[in-house]
This record gives structure tokens, sequence and C-alpha cells, in this order.
């Protein structure tokens, strides 16, 4: 057997399809500030691919590319000022952030209203209590790819390998909003591949190259690779993820690295940015 492909482009095309729509039937484009920090060559070329997309969907969006010596003080002042800003809709502060930053204190300062990455304790709460309007992107992005493929999730076990704040336990929260049986996997699970062959859907968050092997699916699994890993073949750079290939012989739909997950963290930001202009508008 050899898993079903679950490419991303085809639902980013039709999520973003919908966002351009969505865009035009507000009175003014909705506009994303993206901020960040220093020169992360990961996180330059992020924040550049979101704001390519932002413009290709008709919203605005604008690049504060800050001094890696840029104080918490002065990035905070940045933030009181988006957040004051009427014509902004949505703030992104990329991560990480350098070591003398707080995270915490950072994401705390983004007005929950404005906060695309739902990553401020008040859309935290929500998310897990089900009723969230902005979503982390990454999980939520999962969960179209999901719907456009028809894999069920109601019902089904579920099992998430990586417990990070960004991505592991965002989509628990969101697969049990969505009544699938959830477990969360992590660095101390006992028998990981015992727990992983339970699963209907395994989604893989973990950061290490091809970690989750054949041996750890139960044949026909859905299998989410949200890895992003940056490697040396033959003296060439380059992207894997954290599935191995060969768990393609065994799931019953697999998701490519590059071309799966990313396109959908990318495409949803624009949805959330959206919506938070939105929820600004019906509020009146
Ligand atoms: N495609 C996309 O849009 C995105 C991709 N990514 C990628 O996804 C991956 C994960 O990112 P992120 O969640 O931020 O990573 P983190 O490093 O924050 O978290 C990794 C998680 O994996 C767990 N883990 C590590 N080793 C093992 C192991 N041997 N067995 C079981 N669990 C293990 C850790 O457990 P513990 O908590 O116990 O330490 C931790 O919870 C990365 O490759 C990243 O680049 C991230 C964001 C978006
Ligand atoms: N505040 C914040 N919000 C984030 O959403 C956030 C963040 N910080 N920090 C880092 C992670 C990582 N992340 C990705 C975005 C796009 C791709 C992406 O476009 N991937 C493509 C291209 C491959 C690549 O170059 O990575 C693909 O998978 O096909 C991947 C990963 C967002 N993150």
């Amino acid at each position: 057997m050899t898993a079903r492909p679950l490419p991303g482009a085809p639902v980013a095309d039709a999520l973003l399809a919908r966002v351009a729509g969505r865009v035009s039937a507000l009175p003014q484009a909705p506009r994303l500030a993206l901020v960040r920090v220093g020169e992360d060559p990961a996180s330059v070329s992020y924040v550049r691919s979101k704001d390519k997309k932002a413009h290709q969907v008709g919203l605005q969006s604008e690049v504060f590319a800050l001094p890696e010596s840029t104080s918490q003080t002065e990035l905070l002042a940045l933030l009181d000022r988006l957040n004051a800003d009427v014509a902004v809709s949505g703030i992104l502060v990329q991560l990480p952030l350098p070591p003398h930053i707080s995270e915490e204190a950072v994401l705390l300062a983004v007005d929950p209203a404005k906060d695309v990455d739902g990553f401020h304790p008040y859309n935290v709460a929500q998310m897990w209590a089900g009723r969230a309007a902005l979503n982390p992107c990454t999980p939520a992005g999962i969960l179209e790819l999901l719907d456009f493929y028809a894999v069920p999730v109601a019902g089904q076990r579920a099992v998430v390998v990586g417990r990070s704040e960004i991505v592991g336990r965002p989509m628990a929260a969101m697969l049990l909003a969505r009544d699938a049986t959830v477990t969360i996997a992590h660095s101390r699970t006992a028998d990981l591949a015992a727990v992983t062959r339970e699963a209907d859907l395994v989604v893989v968050a973990v950061g290490r190259p091809h970690f989750l092997t054949p041996d750890m699916v139960k044949p026909g699994a859905t299998v989410i690779d949200v890895g992003i890993n940056r490697i040396e073949v033959e003296g060439k750079g380059k992207i894997v993820g954290d599935v191995h290939p060969d768990v393609a012989q065994v799931a019953g739909g697999l998701t490519p690295v590059p071309g799966g997950v990313g396109l959908l963290t990318v495409a949803q930001l624009m949805a959330n940015t959206v919506t938070a202009a939105e929820l600004v508008q019906d509020r009146g």
C-alpha cells in the first residue's frame, strides 16, 4: 500500500480564495503588522513569505524589522503603537525572539483582538474552552487540510507528538474541540511507538528529521508531518520533515514536506487577519 499524498497547495489555494472574497467585502483592506527582531535566516524568510502572501490576497501588510539589539521596552512600545492604530487589524511577532526579550511579556502585550497567531493567554484559554475566534495558524491550517481531504476527526483516536505552545498543545486543543479522542505524547512518553500505533490520526511536531518510522504507525492511519528540518545531504541543503519516507508504505494518507503544512500556516494567517478585521467591524 502507498499512502494518499495530502499536498498543502490545493488546500491553501482554496482557503486563500475565500480570504480574498472576504477581503473584498470589507470597506477597507485589513492591515497586517509583521514584527521580527534580529536576522535569524529562517525568520527573515518566513516573514518575507507572509508579507508576499498578504499582498497577493489584497491585504495590506508591513514588516517591522528591528535590529537584534532592540530592547524589550522598545519592542513593547512598538506593540502599544500598533495596538492603538485602528488601521492595523493583525499583529504577528515572529518567534523565536532574542534571549534578552521575554516571549511571555511580548505575547501578553499584543491586543488579543489583533493576535492573529492566537498566542495571547486570553486566546489560549478561549481555545481550550473550544470557543476561540483566533486560533494558532499551524493547527488551524491542519484542520483545514483534514476537512479538505475529508479525513474524519470526530470520534477518531488522535495522537499529537510534541507539546510546544505553538504547535502540539494547540493542535491537541483543536482536535479535542472537534471531538477527537486526543493523546499528547512528548519526550518523556514511555513506549511511544505503542501509543502512536493506536492512532487513526498522528500529528508529528517534534523537530527531528525522519523521527516517525513505519513501525510507529497503524496501517491506514493519516499522518500529518509538521516538521521543518534543514539538513545537508551530499553537501546540499535540503528540507525534510519529522516523518520517515517509508511511513508512506503503511499510512493511509501523508502530508509532504515541503509543500504540506507550512503552506497552510501562511494561508491561515491571512484568514486570521481577515477574521480579526471582521470582528472589529461586527462590533461596530
Ligand atoms: N510547518 C509549519 O508551519 C511549522 C513547522 N514547525 C516545525 O515543527 C517542528 C516542531 O516545532 P515546535 O513545536 O516549535 O518544536 P519544539 O522544539 O518547541 O517542541 C518539540 C516537541 O517535541 C517533543 N520531542 C522532542 N524529542 C522527542 C522524542 N524523542 N520523543 C517524543 N517527543 C519528542 C518535545 O518534547 P518535550 O516537551 O518533552 O521536550 C517537544 O514537546 C519543528 O521542525 C519546526 O520547525 C513549527 C511551526 C510551524
Ligand atoms: N509568531 C510566529 N508565528 C508563526 O507562525 C511561526 C513563528 N512565529 N516562528 C516559526 C514558525 C515556523 N513557521 C512556518 C511558516 C511557514 C512555513 C513554510 O512556508 N513552509 C514551506 C516552505 C518550506 C520552508 O522554507 O520552510 C513548506 O513547508 O512547504 C514553515 C514554517 C511559522 N512559525
